[in-house]
């Protein structure tokens, strides 16, 4: 048996945009007019095929696939397998997908390899070729049916065939006719097969998966050999494997977690249980170990394609981006070590063998022809078989004898023929003596054949004569049944297809409710976001609130203390008692330059702090005491009084001291003093000119104290009273959006209650076509009972007809399900409105908070307001006095005495 090596071919993908769009660089590459890759900058790897970036479908298919189809047609086991790292273009390149909307340049190796090998069977018409497609995948270790996914796990075994290859036993086998037909049951497995979203490939295929075509041709001619014995047909079955592995991944990278994880462990362990096998089987040092076949169910399945009998090539894929250097590095390491691995491909043909399995199969097949005839014969013809009903060996054996005879008199025909033509040619024809030799030679075995099939029919005929009569009448009574249940089946066909188009229908308004199902629950998140945010900002603005809320109380406290420091240190109208001593220069300087004094000019009397004022006080006091002293000694007219007294109090005694040219130190509202008062009591002050100088400055330097005091305060006053400005706008701008949110919560809510009633309206209306569905399907089945217990008909197709039923029926169970679901759901978003519309109470009752605070706050601004108003005129009174002392003070110097 010739040994040839497995086919390595690597393909590098373009770029994809993402990359292009992320800058990646190109890392592998084709080294041009060879069969060499570079990967890096000196890492070159030689392979059978290598395809770059801009190597097409066909491409790949002509050069590495047809030589495969031509050997599968020949009758050996062939494998394609893709593999390589995940988003590399396995499925790309071997065609998994969505195959129907893929366009006819950018089809994978599947949906071509089917048109080669339909369009080979086409050109092939003295052979008939029976074709079978099955579809599996391994999922997390666990086989599964794409093609009858309600096998259960369980039930699909691998197993070896006593010639050695690897069978699924359970696995589906689709039998087709045409390849549209397999494509259809492509797509159909494609949809099934587990995929999902990764960082790395949108459409990441999950699992590993095997569709497999299975071809059994027989040749329709028979053969004559040159010996002259006769060869019975050819009978060939080979299968055509295409493999798409599940890519290696980095779970780093794919970013997996939860499931995806859990996948991605599974799938990197089947593919290092692959590559230790490649390993093991490529590594010639290794040649006679273990191979660890076992450890995976991939690398079971491969076992035919990887050292076996089957022919097979391997395609590695590889992402040019240097992002996946390492990746890609490791995938042309094992696919170089694949190179070595060889095969021992054997062609699958056996006359013998094959004829006897074709025989059995027939027998196989006429028994259950035969079986289902009788029984439905029974019912009719039940006097005369329930004494001659035969056991399964009897069936069996007449069986077989049926078949021997039918063939029996074909060859029969066949040689009566030859022989007369040939008796004919033997008269006509001049013949060398080899040739006439040769001739008789056939005559006398022909007869001899003859003699001995006449008698193994006559034998036969005789067992076959006892029952000729009853079987003639069983078989015509078989066939008028034959036609009765034809006819019934068509009708139940007809009622059948009317229910699958109306179970269509459903399905897909089923679908649709789905569809809008998945709406409603994606605006419903989205409304629960907005809520969301909306509740964030509710507690921000409650926050900011607050905050305002503290700083006002810190202002108002601060405004209360600066007031009351205005009224505790500063001499004042309203409380006279409070202010011990009143000042001199008041009283000269109201003399003097004549300023009428308001009646409420003591009210707003401002004052230094307690430290300076009193300083003040102190300082003034000792001075005035000494200049009285000293005035007292040069006039006693000047009597000076230091009084306690209230300014009320004081001031009728002012009038009468007027009156009788003395002087009070208190100024007192409206009086004027005269030029001439002035001059005597500065000439009778005039030696203690220093002492009045100091006070000036002393004074000064008070109010000028007491004045940057009122500045710094009326400063803060005017920050706060910006921020908390600023704050009202923050305020009046939350609450108009709360206003906003609130409305289009209403409405939200509005809309989901609107949609959830005709939701629910729609439910209502499906569940009670859902259960009408129920009823007639209810109903149909009876009439099939009802028509299967009259005719009895084939029991096999019966069989048939109620898995159809009844797979119609749980379809039928599910949709009622489905429907029950989405009326909970409708439930479901019926209440999540009403939580809206809760939530959207409670967001009014907070802004209507938010109002009363606003108004609070306008108030407190408005009072803050005044206060600073009041703040500016003490200022201003401040700075008006302190001109005017400066004034006054010059002036003084320059009086002429
Ligand atoms: N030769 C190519 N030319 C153009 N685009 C390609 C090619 N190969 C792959 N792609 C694109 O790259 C992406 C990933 O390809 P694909 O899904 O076939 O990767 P994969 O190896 O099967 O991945 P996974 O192992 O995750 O299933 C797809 O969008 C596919 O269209």
């Amino acid at each position: 048996m010739e040994e040839i090596p497995v086919k390595v071919a690597v393909r590098i993908r373009p770029l994809l945009c993402k990359e292009i769009l992320h800058n990646h660089q190109v890392c592998v590459r084709v080294i041009p007019n060879t069969q060499q890759i570079i990967i890096g900058r000196d890492r070159v790897f030689t392979f059978d095929f290598v395809f770059g970036k801009n190597s097409t479908q066909d491409e790949v298919y002509n050069t590495c696939i047809k030589p495969l189809v031509l050997s599968l047609i020949e009758g050996y086991n062939v494998t394609v397998f893709a593999y390589g790292q995940t988003g590399s273009g396995k499925t790309y390149t071997i065609g998994g997908g969505h195959v129907a909307s893929v366009v006819e340049g950018q089809k994978g190796i599947i949906p071509r390899a089917i048109q080669e090998i339909f369009q080979n069977i086409s050109e092939n018409p003295s052979t008939d070729f029976k074709i079978k497609v099955s579809y599996i995948e391994v999922y997390k270790e666990d086989l599964r049916d794409l093609l009858e996914l309600e096998t259960s796990m369980k039930d699909l075994h691998i197993r070896e065939d006593e010639k050695g290859n690897t069978v699924i036993v359970g696995a589906k086998e689709c039998q087709v006719e045409s390849a549209d037909e397999v494509m259809s049951l492509l797509e159909m497995g494609n949809a099934a097969r587990h995929t999902g979203t990764t960082q790395m490939n949108e459409h990441s295929s999950r699992s590993h998966a095997i569709f497999t075509i299975s071809i059994c041709q027989v040749e329709k001619n028979t053969e004559a050999a040159e010996d002259g014995s006769w060869c019975s047909r050819r009978h060939i079955v080979s299968k055509f494997h295409f493999v798409d592995l599940a890519g290696s991944e980095r779970v780093m990278k794919t970013g997996n977690t939860g499931e995806r994880f859990k996948e991605s462990i599974q799938i990197n362990s089947g593919l290092l249980a692959l590559g230790n096998v490649i390993s093991a089987l490529g590594d010639p040092r290794r040649k006679s170990s273990h191979i660890p076949y076992r450890d995976a169910k991939i690398t079971r399945l491969l076992k035919d394609s990887l050292g076996g009998s089957a022919k097979t090539v391997m395609i590695t894929c590889v992402s040019p981006s240097s992002l996946n250097f390492d990746e890609s590095l490791n995938s042309l390491k094992y696919a170089n070590r694949a190179r070595n691995i060889r095969n021992k491909p054997i062609l699958n043909f056996s006359p013998e063998s094959d004829r006897m399995d074709e025989m059995e199969f027939e027998i196989k097949l006429l028994r259950e022809a035969l079986q289902s005839q009788q029984a439905s014969s029974m019912s009719q013809t039940s006097q005369i078989h329930r004494e001659e009903t035969p056991d399964n060996r009897i069936l069996f054996l007449e069986e077989q004898v049926a078949q021997l005879q039918g063939e029996c008199l074909g060859y029969q025909n066949c040689i009566e023929e030859a022989f007369t033509l040939l008796v004919e040619l033997k008269d006509a024809v001049r013949l060398n003596q080899k040739q006439q030799h040769k001739l008789q030679e056939w005559f006398n075995m022909t007869q001899e054949v003859r003699k001995s099939i006449l008698t193994s029919f006559r034998g036969s005929r005789g067992i076959g004569n006892l029952e000729e009569g009853p079987q003639h009448i069983t078989v015509i009574q078989l066939k008028r049944e034959l036609k009765k249940c034809q006819c019934a089946l068509a009708a139940d066909e007809v009622v059948f297809n009317k229910k699958e188009l109306e179970v269509k229908e459903l399905k897909n308004q089923v679908q649709m409710m789905v569809q809008e199902n998945k709406e409603h629950v994606l605006s419903l998140k989205e409304a629960q976001k907005v809520n969301r945010l909306q509740n964030e900002k509710i507690i921000e603005q409650q926050l900011l609130l607050d905050q305002m809320s503290e700083e006002l109380t810190k202002l108002n406290l601060s405004m209360t203390s600066s007031a009351k420091e205005t009224c505790g240190d500063g001499p004042d109208a309203r409380i006279p008692e409070k202010r011990p001593y009143t000042v001199p220069f008041d009283t000269r300087l109201g003399h003097y330059i004549c300023i009428p004094a308001r009646s409420d000019a003591r009210k707003v009397y401002t004052s230094p702090s307690v430290y300076s004022l009193d300083r003040v006080v102190a300082g003034f006091r000792t001075r005035s005491q000494m200049l009285l002293g000293h005035i007292e000694e040069q006039d006693e007219v000047l009597h000076c009084q230091f009084s306690d007294n209230s300014d009320e109090e004081s001031e009728g005694q002012e009038k009468s001291e007027i009156g009788h040219q003395s002087h009070s130190w208190i100024q007192k509202p409206g009086s004027v003093c005269s030029l001439v008062e002035l001059n005597d009591i500065h000439d009778q002050t005039q030696k203690s000119s220093l002492e009045n100088e100091d006070f000036k400055d002393l004074k000064v330097e008070c109010l000028q104290e007491s004045q940057e005091l009122n500045l710094q305060k009326l400063r803060n006053s005017e920050l706060i009273l910006t921020e908390a400005k600023q704050k009202m706008r923050e305020l009046t701008i939350n609450i108009n959006m709360k206003e906003d949110l609130i409305k289009e919560l209403m409405k939200t809510g509005n809309d989901a209650k609107s949609v959830s009633k005709q939701y629910s309206l729609k439910v209502r209306k499906l569940a009670h076509e859902a259960e009408q569905a129920k009823v007639e399907l209810i109903e149909t089945e009876k009439q099939l009972q009802e028509l299967e217990n009259k005719d009895l008909s084939d029991v096999a197709l019966k069989v048939k007809l109620q898995r159809e039923f009844r797979k119609k029926m749980d379809a039928a169970k599910l949709k009622v399900q489905v429907l029950q679901k989405k009326q909970q759901n409708s439930k479901k978003l019926a209440s999540l409105s009403i939580q809206n519309e809760k939530h959207a109470n409670e967001l009014e009752q907070s802004v209507d908070h938010m109002k009363y605070q606003k108004v609070q706050l306008q108030k407190r601004l408005q009072e803050e307001n005044e206060k600073r108003k009041q703040l500016d005129t003490e200022i201003k009174r401040d700075q008006q006095k302190i001109k005017v002392i400066l004034s006054y003070f010059p002036a003084k110097h320059n009086v002429k005495y």
